[in-house]
Order: C-alpha cells, then structure tokens, then sequence
C-alpha cells in the first residue's frame, strides 16, 4: 500500500470538470437488444460470454470516444450482473478501462448493509489512483436506508483511499417519493438524509469546500433539486433522469455552484444508444453508432454549458 496521501475525490472529480469544460457522466448501461447491430451481429448463441465480451468492447470504445471531453463514466452493475459471472468480469475490465483513460468511474450499485458488512462494499468499491481498491473504482452508489451506521464504514474507507459515495438522496423515479417525501417530524426523509451528508461532509472538506460524500438528486425533480443543493453545499450532486427520463438542461443547472462544478449529470441511454434516437438515426444509425455517441455527448455538454 503507498503511504502519500491520497487526493480527495471532491477535489479529482471537480479538477475533471475543470479539465474538460464538462459535467457530463456518460452511463455505461448496456442492453442487449439496444447493442448497435455491428457488435450483436457478432454474437454467437446466447452464451453470457459472448456477451459479456460484446460489453465490454461496446462499453470501452464509448470510452475511447468520450474520454477528455467529459469527466466521468458510470457504469450501471445491474446490466453486467445480469449475464452472471461473465457480466462481472466485463464490469471489472470496464471500471479499469476507464480509470486508465483518466475518467472518473462511480460505479451504480445502490450497496449497502448493516455496518460490518457495508465495510466490505466499500473496500470492494471505493478508492483513487493512488489507492486503488479491487474492483478500480473511485465511487460507489450508496443506499442510506439502513442509517447512520451503514454509512460510516464507506466515509472511513474514503478517508483512507480517497474515494467518493453518492448517497441517494431523491431519486429519479416516479415512486421515489414514497418513502423519500414522507414527513418525519417537520423535514421529510430525503431532507433528513441530506442533512446527515452534510453532516458527514464538514469534517473533511477539501480547499473548494466539497467533501467526498456526494448525493443522488434526479434531475426529474428540479424544485428539490435546487433545495437540495442549498441544503448540501458540500456535496458533489450526481443528476441521473437527464434525457431519456425526460430531465432538461434548464432543469439541471440549479444542481451547479457558481464555478459550474459541483454536479455531474449522468445520461444513459441518450448517449450510449444515440445511434438510435430518431435525430440521430438517418445521420448515423448503427454502422456509425461511434459517431452517434461522439454528437450525442457534444451536444449534451453544449446544452449544459449554455
Ligand atoms: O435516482 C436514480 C438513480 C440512478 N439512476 C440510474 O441512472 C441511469 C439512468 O439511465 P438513463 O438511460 O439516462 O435514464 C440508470 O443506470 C439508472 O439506474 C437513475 O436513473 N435514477
């Protein structure tokens, strides 16, 4: 184990926006049936291999397009799960693509556990360049449900990696409200738990102000998107629901502070499929499904930057 300290991850993933002009997170969520035909016309059979190996082309060539124009990927576990063993092996070899391409990885898992073991999630998950931990990740999604206690192994693996968590605070999705906005004395859970991350946060913040407990906002949600930055202003936000979900940039850019960093806006499908979106299709469809990604990707960085 290296004994330099290692950079927190507030101060690399805000010095990755700095460095690319750039809040876009592209999601590394690859489908199946969505794969560009070039890479499904390869499989053989079903086997998960032969997929597991499709993904991991499909995915690492996203990241031979968009590395240095955003800061950060976040590639999704369920859809590498889901082909098994295999899938995990691809998740592994993705996440250490993308590290070695300078990109910020938060890799979508929503772990947690009671306290002994959320320990082993966060050393699994969480780490930096200088401290990597097995799987090359610098972040991880994080649910909050199981409380405080759940939490504080992740923030001390931070502490020691220089790694980054995303607690859910509101989510994207229609249904999120119905545990995340009902009242508990005067504030609602997910005010709650913004208030525990800012809580966690005042005690190790970099020279910029941020922590390395960043939080789950939806950009589907824009009114408690700019309270929620209010109520956080330590935390990197990450914005999933931008695009596909129906999130706008207008509705996004409350989540920025006033240097523009503070915030990625994660786009899934809208980037990594955009050889199949209908303004994209005619221009590129599948054969010039890289092109597709470069467009979809500039385009989302113009909106944001706007
Ligand atoms: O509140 C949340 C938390 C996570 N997600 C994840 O983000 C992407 C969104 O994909 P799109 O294709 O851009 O809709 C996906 O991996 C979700 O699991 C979220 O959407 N909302």
């Amino acid at each position: 184990m290296p004994n330099s300290s290692p950079a927190s991850f507030a101060t690399r993933l805000n010095q990755a926006i700095a460095d690319t002009g750039s809040v876009t997170c592209v999601g590394l969520d690859p489908r199946k049936a969505s794969l560009p035909a070039p890479l499904r016309d390869n499989i053989q059979g079903d086997r998960p291999e032969s997929w597991a190996a499709a993904y991991t082309q499909f995915c690492c060539e996203i990241i031979d397009v968009v590395k240095g124009i955003v800061p950060c990927v976040k590639p999704q576990a369920a859809f590498f799960e889901q082909l098994g063993p295999a899938g995990m092996v691809s998740l592994g070899e993705v996440i250490r693509y993308a590290s070695a391409a300078g990109l910020v990885v938060i890799t979508d898992g929503k772990r947690n556990d009671i306290g002994s073991t959320a320990t082993a999630y966060a050393d699994a998950y969480l780490g930096s360049p200088t401290h990597p931990g097995p799987w090359g990740s610098d972040s991880l999604t994080v649910s909050p449900y199981l409380g405080r206690d759940s939490i504080e192994p992740f923030v001390e693996t931070c502490d020691a990696r220089g790694g980054g968590i995303f607690v859910l605070v509101k989510t994207s999705n229609p249904g999120g409200g119905f545990l995340q906005d009902l009242k508990s004395g005067d504030q609602t859970i997910y005010q709650t738990v913004a208030g525990l991350v800012t809580e966690l946060n005042t005690e190790r913040l970099d020279a910029d102000g941020y922590g390395p407990i960043g939080a789950v906002v939806g950009a589907t949600y824009p009114a408690q998107l700019a309270e929620l930055r209010q109520a956080m202003p330590h935390s990197i936000l990450l914005v999933p629901g931008f695009g596909a979900q129906g999130g706008a940039a207008d509705d996004v850019k409350p989540a920025l502070d006033q240097n523009g960093r503070g915030a990625v806006v994660n786009s899934s499908r809208g980037i990594i499929f955009a050889h199949s979106r209908p303004e994209f299709a005619q221009k590129f469809g599948d054969a010039n499904w890289h092109d597709a990604v470069r467009a979809a990707t500039e385009e989302m960085n113009q909106q944001l930057r706007g």
